[in-house]
């Protein structure tokens, strides 16, 4: 029985990759220094997957920075922007395109499908000539091979590629992207014809898009794409791979009916619908399924038991050598090795398992469905499952009680917005076009060290309290000389917005080297909630006092909202989403309610991660919606009218949700705008009425770039053409923590002379 991985993280079990990209940015270290590290961790890889018997092991699924980037170099997608001159694409071009370069920006870059992981999105034009310009598929094949391992080369798809992209600047927005097919499959062609050249027996397309809902115009674009590599992968044996949900029957029924196709990988977590589709629709016969049964997004142990029977009901259906036990995403998603996790205790870590746990796990369901089956792995397994079930940590029966209460009955504030609107400003006496920031203040490197030091008891308690409240007046200070109307303290207590409260929430555990990927070198370290959450005492009145204190402007309370705590965390699988998000709901509105008592006037809630988390099928959406829009609500429904709730969202992929964020009820919500061409401010253009505050971003936080006065009233102006002028708020696009103050300083300036600039000009009259 064989075993096949899906793809696997790509920073190194100590995030090396990282600290490797970024001292190659920063000048400090070669190109080869770059790749020495990049290689050595690739090689470590394979090893490790040989030596735990995997028989399908992925290549190309390293990137130095994103794996659709890696597909637009191989096709020569560059923009021209970027002056490439044609030939190999190096690191100059690459990661100009990643991150931008002195003269140019970069290219947009999106969540990929519902996790954390972003993606630089391809933009393309009728005209583009594509052009083989980077052989990394067949170098790291053949490097691989070199150290004695035969691995399955990764491809991102074709079709899944072009329904990724975005039409070029200039190009009109309907350009059918699918009708580049037919310019980008001679690229294909090439790079296959040099895959089978070097040895390569098997060829991995990933193809995630067929878990969306897909009409039958993109349906049929994979028919043709595939149906034209016929011919070039003949000999080859080729695996189409889905995850992060079921594919629909429709999309089954076509891509099982592909001559061309070898192997079909579906998601058995994620994809709760999968077992039922390959039942009624049947497998076709001769074909390798690749049963993604250990999950990808997750860092739990597998039950091996259960899996176990649900892969023999598979092989009752495929036959015995057609099933391929395997990961039902790549573990990209996940967490690398948990043997480097020393402060977790030994029973939560029992519970776990990270990348390199379930490679080990794979194998074992493979040679288990082979009637080899390790019974002391299968055991000591079993009896992790059995703690975790029953062990009293996980349970808290009086916030069980707390949330059930909650799911049947609605909770809203009992005055409508525009009268608590009214109320506050009777209280905060703010001018028209408020300005605000989003929370936190550049991160230094100083800070870090500080709260580094203080983790690690190298500095006390005092002096870490005095460091940090130094920092919060500084930030206080400078607001106040650019004369910004409602403050932030800056955030200099947090590492990061959502493991923050994690730490301080009970029925969360927390990592050491736990990291994921989020972007480019940027990693997030998701803490775990494995049992009830509760909240053991208040988490942000001590400081939110402390910044109040040193102000008489509004000191905005920041809190991260019940959905973003869970989207952004490894979340338990033995009870619903909707369940955990609850029970953070009650522990944020406790919160919400201590800064209320203790005089914080307006309070922040952000809800960064609610859109990503949307399912990924229009079916799935409005249960989501629900019960996640309504998490939000209890945390707030409780304060005065005076109090003012604010929320934050980032990418503003939200005309499709509006009626959701309406629906929050918050008081004022301040959202990303700038960097996606405002296509935020189309809704209010197509008549849907908001009537609370609402400030979309006025410059990208994301760059270094600096935005004029004059530009940013230009956009303003943009706003007023569509939004009421007593609704509008000013506020960058987001939270300044990757920024330097260097750019913080002159961009705030900027912002607040160009709102006193238009309030002058509306008191003119004009
Ligand atoms: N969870 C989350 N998701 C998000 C965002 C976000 O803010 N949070 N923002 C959006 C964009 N994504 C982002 C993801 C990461 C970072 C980011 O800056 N990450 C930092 C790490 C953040 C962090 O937790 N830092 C800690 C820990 C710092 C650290 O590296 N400590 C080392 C110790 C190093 C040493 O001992 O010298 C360690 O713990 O191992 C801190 O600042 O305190 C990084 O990769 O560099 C920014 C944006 C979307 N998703
Ligand atoms: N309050 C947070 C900040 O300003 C919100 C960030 S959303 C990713 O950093
Ligand atoms: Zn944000």
């Amino acid at each position: 029985m064989a075993s096949h991985i899906v793809g696997y993280p790509r920073m190194g079990p100590k995030r090396e990759l990282k600290f490797a990209l970024e001292s190659f940015w920063d000048g400090k270290h070669t190109s080869e220094d770059l790749q020495k590290v990049s290689s050595d961790l690739r090689s470590s890889i394979w090893k490790q997957m040989a030596n735990a018997g995997i028989k399908y092991i992925p290549s190309n699924t390293f990137s130095y920075y994103d794996q659709v980037l890696d597909t637009t170099a191989m096709l020569g997608a560059v923009p021209e922007r970027y002056s490439w001159n044609g030939g190999e694409i190096g690191f100059d071009t690459y990661f100009s395109m990643a991150r931008g370069n002195a003269s140019v920006p970069a290219m947009e870059m999106t969540k990929w499908f519902d996790t954390n992981y972003h993606f630089i999105v391809p933009e393309l034009s009728p005209n583009i000539k594509f052009s083989y310009a980077s052989r990394k598929a067949v170098t790291e094949y053949k490097e691989a091979k070199a150290l004695g391992v035969d691995t399955v080369p990764v491809l991102v798809g074709p079709v899944t590629y072009l329904l990724l992209s975005k039409p070029a600047k200039g190009v009109e927005k309907t350009f059918p992207l699918l009708s580049l097919l037919k310019h980008i499959l001679p690229i294909y062609k090439e790079v296959i014809a040099e895959l089978k050249e070097a040895g390569a027996s098997w060829i991995q397309f990933d193809e995630p898009t067929l878990v969306k809902d897909l009409d039958s115009h993109q349906l049929k674009a994979f028919t043709e794409a595939y149906t034209e590599l016929e011919t070039s992968l003949s000999g080859l044996n080729v695996l189409i791979e889905t995850y992060f949900a079921d594919v629909p029957a429709e999309a089954y029924k076509t891509i099982t009916s592909l001559k061309a196709i070898s192997g079909f990988g579906f998601d058995l977590v994620r994809g709760t619908k999968t077992l039922d589709v390959i039942k009624s629709a049947g497998f076709p016969s001769g074909k390798y399924l690749f049963a993604g049964i250990v999950d990808g997004r997750n860092i739990w142990a597998n039950d091996l038991a259960s899996s176990l029977s649900t892969l023999q009901a598979l092989e009752g259906i495929v036959g015995k050598d057609k099933l391929v036990v395997s990961t039902s995403s790549s573990l990209l998603h996940t967490a690398v090795d948990l043997v480097n996790e020393t402060k977790l205790d030994d029973e939560i870590k029992s519970w776990l398992a990270f990348a390199a746990q379930k490679v080990v796990e794979v194998n074992a369901l493979a040679k288990a469905l082979a009637g080899q089956k390790d019974e002391a792995f299968f055991s000591a397994n079993a009896a992790a499952q059995a703690s975790r079930k029953s062990s009293p940590r996980v349970t808290n029966p009086q916030v069980q009680k707390a949330a059930a209460a909650l799911k049947g009955s609605d909770h809203r504030r009992a005055t409508n917005v525009s009268a608590r609107l009214d109320a506050q400003q009777k209280k905060l006496n703010l001018p028209l076009l408020p300005t605000t920031t989003i929370g936190s203040f550049p991160q230094t490197i100083e800070l870090r060290r500080v709260r580094r030091e203080y983790k690690a008891s190298k500095i006390s308690e005092e002096d870490y309290v005095k460091t940090i409240k130094e920092e919060i007046n500084k930030v206080v200070k400078i607001q106040e000389e650019f004369d910004i109307d409602v403050l932030v303290h800056g955030e200099p207590e947090r590492n990061d917005m959502v493991e923050y409260f994690g730490e301080q929430l009970s029925g969360f555990a927390f990592t050491v080297n736990g990291w994921v990927q989020s972007y480019g070198s940027r990693c997030v370290k998701p803490p775990i909630i494995y049992g009830d959450v509760s909240r053991p005492k208040a988490m942000t009145v001590f400081w939110s006092s402390v910044a109040q204190s040193m102000t008489s402007r509004p000191m905005k309370g920041m809190l991260t909202g019940p959905v973003t705590i869970l989207n952004w965390s490894f979340v338990r699988n033995d009870q619903p989403r909707s369940e955990t998000c609850y029970q953070i709901a009650l522990s944020i509105k406790q919160e919400v309610e201590d800064l209320e008592a203790a005089g914080i006037n307006v309070i922040q809630i952000d809800e960064a991660a609610l859109r990503e988390g949307l399912p990924l099928r229009k079916s799935e959406e409005a249960f989501y919606l629900d019960w996640a829009v309504h998490s939000f609500r209890i945390t707030n429904c409780g304060v005065k009218d005076t109090t003012q709730i604010h929320t934050h969202m980032c990418y503003s992929n939200f005309n499709d949700i509006i009626h959701s964020i309406i629906d929050m009820d918050a008081d004022v919500i301040t959202i990303e705008n700038s960097r996606s061409d405002e296509k935020l401010l189309s809704v209010f253009r197509e008549g849907v009425k908001y009537g609370a505050g609402i400030g979309p971003g006025v410059y990208d936080i994301h760059s270094p770039r600096i935005p004029s006065a004059e530009e940013i009233a230009d956009r303003v102006k943009k706003m007023l053409a569509v939004l009421e002028i007593n609704v509008l708020w000013v506020n960058p696009d987001c939270g300044l923590k990757t920024r330097k103050y260097a750019e913080v300083k002159p961009a705030l300036t900027n912002m607040v002379a160009a709102a006193k600039q238009l309030r002058a000009e509306l008191a003119n009259g004009k």
